[in-house]
């Protein structure tokens, strides 16, 4: 080895060791250190030439580092050497992680593959120790080589190690440097294309930085950001709670939180917002906001929610919000010392707006309703829809109990001015019933079964009128209940009969038509007066089944009669205005008449005032075609309803029947009398046929003969019998005395 021998100076060394710690610490290439390390070294011990070689990313290889004292060609040579048991002396040291001394290259089995290549370069003995990073991990290896067979002295070993030690630090710099350097590569772009704003705080709530998403919160004020506070973004309302979660995260411990900002166009934000502590050696020197936008998913939650608790129909709460209300209501009385009203509302005549012209229609008049009542009622009263046309009004801060009365006339005012929906008058009428309370109530939702009976009551009252709940209403409830469960069973097992009375002509004394009645014989309750179960049929909608039945049989009744040879007589049926207002009900009568083969004249129908209560055209419309099939009409209970003569006179009817009660004091009392007259002879100027009902005494047959009355109806004459009996009343027709 022809390289310059020089003695070992200590303070040479050390010069050299800071020099090269100079250029680690200013950050000069790599390759320049670790060259200026090995000609340190080979200047120090001119016996010796320094290698470094240095683990490739794998770990598996080892590359050339420095060796400015070795041939180029052997260093070309040996790059890329394994990592190995038996690699020369370098592979063997990086796989052992220990000092390797190589005494003669030429003897050593792990040469094998470069004994040759070193030996024609006169290398012939080398000592190598591994360089590790601060995780113990092999960094390269730092080797000396001699040109004779040799084991190292104490002092070479010394500055082989110093040396490596150099080495190693310059390595673990550059790598250390590279890491960080990725590291903060990686941090930015978390930062820079996080599509969510985030700022970086200092501790004083100050924004020192803010990434691209940030900007675009205010994109025209983004310079303003850096420097400012970040109390400017918040909405003032939420400020408090942010710089407390601030606080808690300048503190060390991570907050989440939901605040409201506005952005540039004056939008208000909801922003999920995270704070971080930043944290630099173990210190707190500052706090990240990253903030994600949830305005979208909090309105669609709004939503959500508002669906859950409000009718969509009206927007008015729902039946799930009810119980709520009611509890805070309840609590609100009780801390006010006030009355608490509840109100139920149901509609009256809405079934059979829906029914005759459409649900649009209906829809229409809840829309409006709901309207109606929320302009009538103060801001902390309470209106629920409760489904269909049933409301719920709940006041919590009367001063007295009938303070709620002005309340309840006022909404069922609004109800009932008219609704004008496309042109067409619409009207419904409210039945309301209210209970009161003073808050202290265990079950607040009995208030609510309280109301519903009393509402119930206005219903039977007539409608259009509200009743107080009363306890004795419970029982009566539940009476009705009962009798509508006993109702629904009859109607499936056809537990109904049809009981006859015959219509008397008043001139002849024949018989010229007969009116089917409806009979229940309760298994238990025995006979029950259709005076009390067909309101609740109607109620409940049980009277459609109900009617056709009635309609069906007494049609077939007449059908049976007329081939008994019993012939000349008409079959008068009541119906139900519930019946009538129905779509189909045209329909059904003309299907009643073809399945039975009767002709339209053998059929009267029994119709009352209250079918016009509610949308009249339509009803005008139904009789007219009705009237089209032949069939004749009858205006009964005629004088008990409002019996508007306007009205009257456009109706397409044939009859009208005396209700009963002027019937009765007819010989006694001068007014049902001169009433009675009166009726008759307005009947016959708009040429009406006139039926006097419940006729009981000859001296009532005897005013209404003088009267020139046409029909009489009543015990006087018979009462109302099964079929068979009819049957054989009428087959012998002898005429009835019309005198006593
Ligand atoms: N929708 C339907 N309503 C019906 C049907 N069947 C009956 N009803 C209605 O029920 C009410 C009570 O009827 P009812 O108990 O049958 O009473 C009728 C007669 O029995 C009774 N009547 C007849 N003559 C006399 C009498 O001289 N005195 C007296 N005290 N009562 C008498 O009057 C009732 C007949 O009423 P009307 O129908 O008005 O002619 C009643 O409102 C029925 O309409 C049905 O199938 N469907």
């Amino acid at each position: 080895m022809n390289t310059p021998r020089t003695s070992f100076h200590g303070v040479a060394l050390s010069e050299s060791q800071r020099d090269i710690l100079g250029m680690i610490a200013t950050n000069h290439p790599l390759d320049d250190i670790l060259a200026a390390i090995c000609l340190m070294l080979d200047a120090q011990d001119p016996d010796t030439l320094c290698s470094i070689l240095l683990t490739d990313a794998q770990g598996k290889h080892l590359l050339n580092g420095a060796a400015p004292g070795l041939p180029p060609e052997y260093s070309r040579a040996i790059h890329g050497m394994a990592i190995g048991p038996q690699e020369g002396t370098c592979g063997t040291a990086a796989f052992r992680g220990e000092l390797v001394v190589t005494v003669d290259i030429a003897q050593d089995p792990s040469w094998e593959r470069f004994r040759s290549l070193a030996l024609g370069h006169n290398l012939r003995s080398c000592w190598s120790l591994p360089l590790f990073s601060h995780q113990g991990c092999v960094l390269g290896t730092f080797a000396l080589y001699q040109d004779r067979a040799n084991r190292p002295s104490e002092a070479q070993l010394q500055r082989l190690t110093c040396a490596a030690q150099l080495a190693a630090i310059a390595i673990r710099h550059e790598r250390d440097g590279q890491r960080l350097e990725a590291s903060e590569q990686r941090f930015r772009s978390l930062f820079t294309y996080n599509p969510n704003p985030v700022f970086a705080l200092d501790l004083a709530g100050n924004i020192q930085s803010v990434n691209p998403a940030g900007l675009k919160l205010k994109p025209h004020t983004a310079i303003d950001f850096i420097g400012h506070h970040f109390s400017h973004l918040v909405l003032e309302e939420d400020l408090e709670r942010v710089s407390q979660h601030f606080s808690a995260a300048r503190a060390g411990a991570p907050q989440r939180f939901e605040a409201r900002v506005l952005d540039e166009s004056g939008k208000l934000l909801t922003m999920d917002i995270s704070n971080l502590p930043i944290m630099v050696n173990g210190e707190i020197v500052g706090v990240f906001g990253i903030a994600r936008d949830i305005s979208e998913q909090k309105h669609y939650e709004r939503q959500l929610s508002f669906n859950a608790s409000h009718d969509r129909l009206t927007g008015l709460l729902n039946r799930v919000s009810l119980e709520d209300r009611l509890i805070l209501d309840c609590h609100i009385s009780r801390r006010r010392k006030r009355r608490l009203a509840v109100m139920c509302i149901d509609l009256d005549g809405f079934k059979s707006i829906n029914d005759s012209i459409g649900h649009y229609f209906g829809d229409q008049v809840l829309i409006e309703v709901a309207q109606r009542m929320t302009r009538q009622v103060r801001p902390g009263d309470t209106i629920v829809r409760m489904g269909g046309d049933e409301f719920i009004v709940l006041l919590p801060d009367l001063l007295r109990d009938e303070d709620v009365v002005p309340v309840a006339e006022r909404l069922m005012a609004s109800i009932a001015r008219p609704y004008c929906i496309q042109g067409i008058d619409l009207h419904v009428s409210a039945s309301v019933g209210i209970t009161l309370s003073d808050g202290h109530i265990e079950q607040p939702m009995q208030l609510i079964q309280q109301a519903d009976m009393a509402m119930y009551k206005a219903k039977q009252q007539g409608r259009n009128n509200f009743q107080w709940y009363t306890s004795d209403l419970n029982q009566r409830v539940c009476e009705h209940a009962s009798l509508r469960n006993d109702l629904q069973k009859a109607i499936e097992t056809q537990s109904f009969r049809l009981h006859y009375q015959p219509q008397i002509d008043a001139r002849t004394g024949r018989v010229v038509g007969i009116e089917a009645l409806l009979r229940w014989a309760h298994p238990e309750k025995g006979f029950i007066s259709p005076a009390v179960f067909v309101p609740v049929a109607e109620d409940s909608g049980q009277i459609i089944p109900l009617s056709l039945w009635v309609l069906d049989t007494a049609c077939a009744q007449l059908r049976q009669l007329g081939e008994q040879g019993i012939t000349g007589i008409s079959m008068a049926v009541n119906i139900s205005p519930m019946h009538f207002q129905r779509g189909q009900f045209v329909q059904c009568v003309q299907a009643a008449l073809e399945t039975h083969g009767l002709r339209g004249e053998q059929l009267e129908l029994e119709i009352t005032e209250a079918l016009l209560l509610h949308n009249a055209e339509q009803a005008i419309d139904t009789l007219h075609r009705l009237k089209a099939l032949g069939v004749r009409i009858a205006l009964d209970d005629f004088g008990t309803g409002f019996s508007s003569l306007s009205y009257l006179k456009r109706l397409p009817i044939d009859k009208i029947k005396i209700d009963r009660s002027f019937i009765q004091e007819i010989s006694t009392d001068r007014h049902d009398a001169a009433i009675t007259q009166g009726i008759i002879s307005m009947a016959h100027h708009l040429s009406l046929t006139v039926v006097a009902e419940g006729v009981e005494t000859a001296s009532q047959v005897d005013f209404l003969t003088g009267s020139h009355c046409d029909v009489f109806q009543g015990y006087y004459f018979a009462k109302p019998m099964p079929y068979a009996e009819i049957e054989a009343f009428l087959r012998h027709p002898a005429c009835l005395s019309l005198t006593g």
